[in-house]
């Protein structure tokens, strides 16, 4: 059976930094779309679809959320093709994302939350370059939708509070493949 594996976790947890890596290893990610501006190295088709609103709202979409003001969401098109061609797919979404693929997949969707801490989620913004004002808004929709106890809502938790190898290695771990050796 052809699995997916959900990332999700509050803000700067990592979970981008993890589903490229992952990408790296030949595990592809779902791309969704936004109407979100595109941050630096961020490419268009790889990292999101990124459209207007309007083009947005006329999207055939399984699941689509606002987040913090802006929208997202997977298209039926992208999530099927995955499930049918991927033995093993990641996506990362947000939490009502997570609920849909869940109704969607049922067995095939197992979750994974990328776990940190308040002030490492803070450097992380900084060094993302991250005004503190697109922080603080960021933070307070985190807590307000609950984010940082949505590792109830999963099957595992990966701590992502050391190296981004060290998260990698844990996901893998998860997902049943072998790891690669670390570097010297
Ligand atoms: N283990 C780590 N050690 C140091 N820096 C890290 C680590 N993991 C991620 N980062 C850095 O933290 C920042 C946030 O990571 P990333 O963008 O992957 O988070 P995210 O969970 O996808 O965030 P968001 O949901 O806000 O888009 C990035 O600058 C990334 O390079
Ligand atoms: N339900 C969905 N959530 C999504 C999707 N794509 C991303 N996300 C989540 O949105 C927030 C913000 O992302 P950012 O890249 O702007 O920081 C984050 O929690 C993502 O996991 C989606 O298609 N559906």
């Amino acid at each position: 059976m052809n699995k997916v594996f959900v990332i999700i976790g509050p803000p700067a947890s990592g979970k981008t930094s993890i589903a490229n890596r992952l990408a790296s290893y030949g595990i592809p990610e779902m791309v969704s779309h936004t109407t979100r501006q595109p941050r630096e190295g961020e490419i268009n088709g790889e990292s999101y679809y990124f459209v207007s609103k309007e083009e947005f709202a006329k999207m055939d979409l399984i699941e689509r959320v606002n987040y913090s003001g802006q929208y997202y969401g997977l298209s039926k098109q992208e999530v099927l093709k995955k499930v049918k061609e991927q033995p093993l797919s990641i996506v990362v979404v947000e939490r009502t994302g997570l609920e849909q693929l869940k109704k969607l997949l049922g067995e095939r969707l197992e979750s994974i939350y990328i776990m940190i801490d308040d002030t490492t989620i803070i450097d992380r913004m900084l060094n993302r370059g991250q005004s503190n004002e697109t922080i603080q808004r960021r933070l307070e929709y985190a807590q307000k939708n609950g984010e940082f106890n949505h590792w109830q809502l999963t099957d595992y938790v990966v701590k992502n509070t050391k190296t981004i190898d060290s998260a990698v290695r844990q996901v893998m771990a998860i997902m049943g493949l072998s790891v690669p050796a670390v570097e010297q």
